[in-house]
Parts: C-alpha cells; structure tokens; sequence
C-alpha cells in the first residue's frame, strides 16, 4: 500500500520532527512527521491530516484547514506525537476542482452540494495509508486530534486501536461558519456548532 522512500531530520518551530516521505500505489507522496518527544510504544497522539493549500498554507479562512493543522503541531509539540500529512486535497478531488467548488459555493451552495454538482461524491478520500504507514513504524493504538468520525472508523477499520478521540474544535469566522454548519450536519463531525 505504502513504501517508505526517504527519513530526514526537519527542525521546526513546533520542535525537532524525523519526517519521512511515503509514496502510496497511485505515486502519492504522504508525509509522516515524528515528533522527537514521541513514545513509540505508548498510545501517541496524532493528526492525520489531509492537504488543503488554501488553508495550510496562506491561513484560508474559508475553513478550518490551517488552525487546525497549527493547533496540532502546537499540542503535538507540547506531548510529543505524530501527524500524517495526506495528499488529498479538496477532500479528494485536487485543487483546481476545490477552485471550482468554491465558485459553486460563492453561488449559493454548500460544500457538499458543491462536490455533487462537479459530479463527485461529498468526501473522496480514503485514510488507509495513514493506517499503513503506523503499521511500518509499529504503532496500533493511538490518541487521535480530530472531529471526523470517518477517520476514527477507518483506522479501526485497519486494525489500528483508537483509545481516545481528542477534538480539535476552531473558532468559527463570517466565512467558513455555513462550512463548518455542513459539515457538522452533513458529513457528520462533531464541531457543537
Ligand atoms: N471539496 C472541498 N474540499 C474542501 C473544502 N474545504 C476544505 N476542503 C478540504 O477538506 C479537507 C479537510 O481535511 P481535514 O482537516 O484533514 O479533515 P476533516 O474531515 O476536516 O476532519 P478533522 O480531522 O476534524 O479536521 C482538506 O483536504 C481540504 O482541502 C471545500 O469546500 N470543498
Ligand atoms: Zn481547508
């Protein structure tokens, strides 16, 4: 499913990280971040976290991608853990048809009804290679940081034991509050908002 290709020591603000690059079947290239406070053998935190650029990286406020992924490495610092970064931006569909979708959302839609209308179902994705690349590094129990059921029910799904769900609930914005009201209706996460 997944094949380790190379480890490097990445110093960060959150802390010094081993970061591994695991590539999966179709040529994607996850990323695995090991935090050098980690106890491997304890029940680690971690983040599995699925790529949005908008959010990650220029702090989008169109949705929750960017607290959520600082917020973690933050408490991933604090306690050492672990995030997987996956390459399934958009929820799957790749950037330039977030891009679409969020035309389709300034028009009136919602998230998941934006997905349809481009002919994909509402979440594309799949977690099993987070649940792989722990069992090549000899993790099964874990304490995930996350509000997607989905998630806790994949790595189950995997034989990867999740002892705790840790939510990891954001300050809502004037832009992202009807994102964060779909997904909590819709797609079943569990955000109280
Ligand atoms: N198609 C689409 N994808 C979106 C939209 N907004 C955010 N995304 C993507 O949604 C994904 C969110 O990933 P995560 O934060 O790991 O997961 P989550 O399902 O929100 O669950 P949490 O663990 O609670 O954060 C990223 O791939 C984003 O690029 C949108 O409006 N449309
Ligand atoms: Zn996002």
């Amino acid at each position: 499913m997944v094949k380790k290709e190379i480890e490097i020591q990445l110093p960060t603000k959150y802390g010094n990280f081993a970061s591994s690059i695991y590539k999966d079947r179709e040529g994607k290239e996850h990323i695995l971040m090991v935090h050098e406070k980690t106890k491997l053998n304890d029940a680690v935190i971690l983040r599995i976290h699925s790529e949005c650029l908008t959010g990650d990286l220029f702090h989008s406020l169109r949705c929750d991608c960017g607290d959520q992924l600082h917020e973690s490495l933050k408490i991933i610092g604090e306690n050492g853990g672990i995030l997987i970064y996956l390459r399934q931006e958009g929820r799957g569909i790749g950037l330039t048809q977030k891009y679409f979708a969020y035309k389709i959302q300034d028009a009136g839609y919602d998230t998941v009804e934006a997905n349809e209308k481009l002919g994909f179902p509402s979440d594309l994705r799949t977690f099993k290679p987070a649940a792989y690349i722990l069992k090549d590094i000899g993790i099964n129990k874990v304490r995930i940081l996350t509000n997607n059921p989905q998630k806790i029910k994949e790595l189950k799904d995997n034989n990867i034991e999740v002892l705790q769900r840790i939510p990891l609930l954001i300050q809502s914005n004037e832009h992202n509050d009807l994102y964060l009201n779909t997904k909590q209706e819709k797609m079943g996460h569990l955000l109280n908002v």
